[in-house]
This record gives C-alpha cells, sequence and structure tokens, in this order.
C-alpha cells in the first residue's frame, strides 16, 4: 500500500522548473532512498509532500489527502531538514520539548538514549551549537518522533562518522520494531545502499529511476573484457558508462542480469552508487544530444 503519491507535480520558481511532471509513490513501511545530484528537486519535492510547498500544477496525496495546512496528516509526517531553523532563545532541549508535543508517537526515553549517546549538550542554546550537534538535534527528533511518514533531507552531514553509524544502526532497529515509512535524501548513497528498499532518482526535476534497490541491482552489470566481445555482449542495451583501454573495454550496462555469465568477459554487480551516477550522466547525455540541455530549468 502507498501512503504517498505524487501525480504529475511540477512546481516552478519564476523562470526555474525545480520540479517537472513527477509521478511517484512511497510504499507503507518501507525505507526509500531520495537520490540526485545537486539542485536535483529533491528538497522541493520534499517540501511538497510535506505541505511547506504548494504544487504549481498536479497532485500531491500523503494519506489520502493534502498536506497542505492539513492538521489531520502533519502530526503524522517529521520532515528533518539540515536548513532547520528555531527561535533565538531556543536550547536544544526547547526543540526536543516542541517536538515532544507535536508527535503523538513520541518517546521521551528513547529520546533521552540518543541524547546521551550523540553527547548532546541541551542546555546549550540551539545557535550556539556547532554544526554536527545541530545535525544531532535534527536526528533525535526524526527517530524519536516515530512518525508514520519520516523524511530526513542530509540533516546528517554534519555529523561525524560514528555518530552517522550510530544513525543508521538506530534506524535499522527502531524501524524493525516500529516499521513506518522513511526516506532518506543523500549524497552519501554507498553508506546508505545497504539500508534503503526502494530507490527514487531525480534529475533535472525529472524521475530518472524509481524501483527497489534489489530490482535496480539485479539488471545492471559491470562487462569488462576485450573491446569486440563486450560490445557483442552489450548489444541492445543501454550503455549507461564506457571506457576504452587499448584493446580493452569496460561497460555498465542495464537490462542485463546480473547472473548473465560468459566465458571470455568479467561480468560483477554494480554498486547502488554506480548506478545511480551512471544513469543520472546517461540521462544527462541524451538530453544534451536532444539539444534539450538546461532547457527551461533554469
Ligand atoms: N524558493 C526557491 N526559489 C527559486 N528557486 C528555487 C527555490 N527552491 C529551489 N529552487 C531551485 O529549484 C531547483 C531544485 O532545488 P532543490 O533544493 O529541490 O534541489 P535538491 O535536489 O534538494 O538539491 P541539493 O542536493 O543541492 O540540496 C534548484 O535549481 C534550485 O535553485
Amino acid at each position: 500500500m502507498s501512503v504517498v503519491n505524487l501525480r504529475g507535480v511540477t512546481k516552478r520558481y519564476r523562470d526555474t522548473l525545480a520540479v517537472d511532471d513527477v509521478s511517484f509513490d512511497l510504499h507503507e513501511n518501507r525505507i526509500h532512498g531520495l537520490l540526485g545530484r545537486n539542485g536535483a528537486g529533491k528538497s522541493t519535492v520534499m517540501r511538497m509532500l510535506t505541505g511547506q510547498e504548494i504544487p504549481t500544477s498536479g497532485q500531491v496525496r500523503v494519506f489520502g489527502e493534502n498536506p497542505y495546512e492539513n492538521a489531520a496528516v502533519l502530526p503524522r509526517v517529521c520532515f528533518i531538514k539540515e536548513s532547520q531553523r528555531y527561535p533565538d532563545i531556543f536550547l536544544a532541549r526547547h526543540a526536543l520539548e516542541a517536538a515532544a508535543m507535536v508527535f503523538p508517537n513520541w518517546d521521551q526515553d528513547f529520546a533521552d538514549r540518543l541524547v546521551e549517546e550523540f553527547r548532546l549538550p541541551v542546555k546549550r542554546r540551539v545557535r550556539k551549537l556547532s554544526r554536527g550537534q545541530l545535525s544531532s538535534v535534527g536526528v533525535i527528533i526524526g527517530l524519536a518522533a516515530r512518525a508514520p511518514v519520516t523524511l530526513f533531507d542530509e540533516p546528517y552531514l554534519g555529523l561525524d562518522a560514528v555518530a552517522r553509524q550510530a544513525f543508521y544502526d538506530h534506524l535499522i532497529a527502531d524501524y524493525g520494531r516500529y516499521p513506518r515509512t522513511i526516506v532518506l535524501s543523500t549524497h552519501l548513497i554507498d553508506e546508505v545502499a545497504d539500508i534503503i528498499e526502494d530507490v527514487t532518482v531525480i534529475d533535472r526535476g525529472r524521475i530518472v529511476m524509481d524501483d527497489s534497490s534489489e530490482n535496480l541491482r539485479s539488471q545492471a552489470v559491470t562487462v569488462s573484457g576485450p573491446t569486440n566481445a563486450v560490445e557483442q555482449f552489450a548489444d541492445g542495451h543501454d550503455v549507461l558508462h564506457r571506457e576504452d583501454l587499448g584493446g580493452f573495454t569496460r561497460v555498465v550496462v542495464s537490462g542485463i542480469p546480473a547472473d548473465r555469465d560468459t566465458a571470455s568477459l568479467q561480468v560483477e554487480p554494480v554498486s547502488l552508487q554506480q548506478l545511480v551516477v551512471r544513469t543520472t550522466q546517461f540521462h544527462d547525455a541524451a538530453l544534451a544530444g536532444a539539444g534539450n540541455g538546461k532547457g527551461d530549468r533554469s
């Protein structure tokens, strides 16, 4: 069952087309990766589905309803973003207390444990917190809120590697106990590759990939070997990326199961990061080839 649906959603800011006729669903109790390059439109999508922006056209539905100023929907949605602002007088604990009032599933014990683990100085003013400590505030709220739809828009960029791993570990453990729909938007694809179950990739405001991680991984391979043999193997498939070195060729091809084997060639699975990067480049090149490079997006 899907809890979030976008249908033909477009968002235009003056002459910038930030989101261009996007349709996709977020399924209940899954961890989704919303991935894409800088300026691709990820945050704009998340702002629309958390009622912070109204689409220029198209339909956004969360639990079947328009989220904009909708008191029945918004307490069930938690949006954590790096750029979150708090009132100047707020101490860190005020931010947590405010979240405790907003989110009906708030778990104070869990929040207290996370405060300890992330070493958050709760009596310090939010504006005096370091970047990583500010990220911790968001991560703690996002986890302890246990909102049925929780979106993390790169809020953990300020966290060091140990704290980021603690975040991933808590996320997986808590999601296991209290399944919910989680969206992670991040550029650290390798770090989340084993966590995310569904992947939506957006580029220049358009969806270029939308499938389960499992399907995506099983549909593309890296093939290397003598150029002729590689070309024969890849014939009729989308070559997402190609490298040539003196009679030797390596390609990333989609539409070929990872278990297809051939004696003279080396066939390897593609990492999610590689697949996302190569698919995005492939679409960019196709757009440029069609003379539709930046078009009216900027
Ligand atoms: N309020 C706004 N006014 C004008 N343009 C905007 C506004 N918000 C976003 N944009 C533009 O819309 C496009 C998409 O921006 P968005 O923040 O959604 O990208 P993103 O994928 O989240 O990028 P990043 O990974 O860099 O955070 C960009 O070109 C951005 O400059």
